[in-house]
């Protein structure tokens, strides 16, 4: 039963990804919910269902209280027992049944299938974001919105239905019931619409904007206090205990005042609310009274009609929380929308084909890219690299080498020139044949929360065991992964290995995310200080192993410890994003200048170039 309402909806369902959703809130929500739209409309009928049957119920018990006064106890029964029998039976099954219907709908269906289909589209469409794109927002914030849009906006459609389209229904039927006993009933219920809505349309304008600033502030306090949480190290380190506190108390502060000014607007509210309900029962219940008295009313009017206004009277405070709740919730779906219904700006290019790769010559033309900052980054740079060149790219801090690797693996698009493999501009092929031809071990490898194993396969998730240990081996990763435990026991290739990896030391996570990078094989290899973390005796053997893995392929290694580079087919040397130096070893060195420098100030301490191979 549970089942079929769980599954009327298949939040899976298969869509037409766009590039850019809609940026305003309706045709955003429009996109999202096609697949719900039949069962809208069933909710919706079923809502109005539910709220005929209260107001006929209620219709009847004005009816049942002139049966009683015109048949008397003694004829009750024989004039009118089978009516009776058919209303309970009515009240027995028909009612519960239309109630279950309803419930199942919103509760099975709706609510956990639209809230999935938001979260899953949301994050399929951030997935496909560009890295540029997170490197300007906080991993926390995106997935928190991912996290906290979805049930927004379920709650959302959740009071549409069960809140709202009850309660115009409710109320519509209610005025109707009332005139056709006698028009005059509707006009003080009317009167009372007319001020109720006044004070509906306050609590959306005021308290909503006062929810929303006590939530934001509440936000506050969690960044505040997650990020002293997580740089507890420097917190301790810098001995900063008290500053520490001081900065959260002020946003927990800041939050109570937030707060407390919302909840006297809710005081407002609720008195409000009370005073205007007893307009409306002294309105309808007394001018029902009159009635009776001047005879153009039933005893059974009177009863309906204080029934009608009564429950009215308990169920507005309910409307006017569902109405404030929606509107907050709308609120928070539109604020989720600025991350979450961002166009993507890094896109495959229509009909664009996979990357054809037969040598593996690659090509920088003219590259400018400066983060859109106008300065820093790369300035209109040329290289160009061999099929099976070995280049080693070194330079100060900030001369843009790894910039230039980002360009390459196409994680943004230059601002202008192109970056070209095999005479294909990358910026035309798809982005995934792109970054499957390129192997790349960086200076913060972070690995995936997840077992070595999965770590490692992530390369190459068809390979065998075999062949994932033999990467392994090759990377001088096997023995220190046989020795791993996790926390819940499990060893060796099954042991997790922490958030980012930061169980395990740098070098061995470099030497996991090697390999890696062993066992995917691409042709075009990247060492962004691949080997940084490791100490020299382990950067030597693996030095050794890069050296075979380099085999006929194309590599761009970028390195600070110049030793590790000085092999290479060429180096070449960058500074304020140019090239300024580009030879061999000997050359450079010969040339005398800025590597000649570097390499005089570094050869004194480390491994001398020859001994390293
Ligand atoms: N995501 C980014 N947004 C804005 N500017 C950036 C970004 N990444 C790098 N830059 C800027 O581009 C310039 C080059 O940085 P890049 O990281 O490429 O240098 P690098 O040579 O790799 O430095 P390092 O040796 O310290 O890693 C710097 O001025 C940096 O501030």
């Amino acid at each position: 039963m549970f089942r079929f309402f769980e599954r009327l909806v298949d939040p899976y369902t298969p869509y037409e990804a766009d590039d850019a959703p809609p940026r305003r809130l309706w045709p955003f929500l429009m996109s999202y919910t096609v697949p719900f739209r039949r069962l809208f409309a069933w909710a919706a009928l079923s809502s109005v269902a539910v709220a005929v049957i209260e107001l006929a119920l209620i219709a009847y018990t004005g009816r049942v209280v002139d049966l009683l006064t015109e048949a008397g106890r003694a004829a009750l029964w024989s004039r009118h027992g089978l009516e009776l029998f058919l209303a309970a039976a009515a009240i027995l099954l028909l009612r519960p049944a239309v109630q279950a219907v309803n419930v199942m709908l919103l509760n099975n269906a709706l609510l956990p299938n639209l809230g999935t289909i938001f979260r899953w589209r949301a994050h399929s469409h951030v997935l496909r974001q560009s890295v540029g794109w997170f490197e300007n927002d906080f991993a926390g914030r995106i997935a928190n919105r991912i996290m906290q849009t979805p049930p927004a906006a379920g709650e959302a459609a959740f009071q549409v239905f069960d809140a709202i389209t009850y309660s115009v229904a409710y109320i519509a039927g209610a005025l109707i019931l009332l005139g056709q006993a006698d028009p005059r009933l509707a006009i003080p219920m009317a009167l009372w619409l007319v001020l109720y809505g006044g004070l509906v349309r306050w609590v959306v304008r005021v308290i909503g904007p006062a929810s929303k600033a006590s939530s934001d502030a509440r936000s506050e306090v969690t960044g505040r206090v997650v990020d002293s949480y997580s740089n507890i190290q420097s917190v301790k380190l810098f001995a900063h205990h008290d500053r520490e506190l001081a900065f959260g108390r002020e946003a927990i502060e800041n939050a109570r005042q937030t707060f407390i000014r919302e909840m006297r607007l809710y005081s407002i509210m609720d008195i409000s609310l009370t005073f205007l309900n007893g307009l409306l029962v002294v309105g309808v219940v007394g001018w029902a009274i009159a009635l009776w008295q001047a005879g153009s009313a039933s005893v059974g009017v009177v009863a309906a009609a204080t029934a009608l206004v009564l429950r009215l009277n308990s169920m507005t405070g309910w409307i006017m929380w569902a109405l404030s709740n929606f509107f907050q919730n709308l609120g928070v779906v539109s604020e989720g929308m600025e991350t979450i219904a961002q166009p993507l700006t890094l896109t495959d290019r229509p009909g664009a084909g996979p990357l054809r790769l037969d040598r593996g010559a690659i090509a920088f033309r003219e590259v400018s890219h400066h983060y859109g900052k106008g300065q820093g980054g790369l300035d209109r740079l040329s290289l160009e690299i061999a099929p099976g060149e070995k280049i080693g790219l070194v330079g100060p801090s900030g001369a843009g080498k790894t910039s230039l690797i980002k360009l390459l693996l196409r994680f943004h698009d230059p601002e202008s020139g192109r970056v070209e493999i095999d005479g294909q501009d990358i910026g035309q092929v798809t982005q995934s044949s792109l970054r499957r031809h390129i192997g790349m071990v960086s200076q913060d490898a972070s690995l995936l929360h997840r077992s070595v194993r999965d770590n490692i396969l992530y390369g190459r998730p068809e390979a065998s065991e075999a062949r994932m240990i033999e990467a392994a081996r090759r990377a001088e990763a096997h023995d220190f992964i046989l020795t791993l435990q996790d926390a819940e026991g499990r060893t060796g290739y099954d042991a997790q290995v922490g958030e980012r990896g930061v169980k395990l030391s740098g070098g061995q996570r470099q030497r996991i995310a090697l390999a890696r990078v062993i066992l995917k094989d691409a042709p075009i290899l990247v060492l962004d200080e691949a080997t940084s973390a490791l100490d020299s005796e382990v950067e030597a053997s693996i030095q050794a192993t890069l050296y075979g893995v380099m085999r006929g392929k194309t590599v761009l290694a970028v390195a600070h410890r110049l030793s590790t580079i000085a092999q290479m087919d060429r180096i070449v040397v960058m500074e304020d994003g140019r090239i300024v130096e580009d030879g061999t070893h000997d050359a450079l060195l010969a040339r005398g200048g800025l590597y000649a420098r570097l390499w005089s100030r570094q050869s004194g301490g480390f491994l001398d170039a020859r001994q390293a191979s």
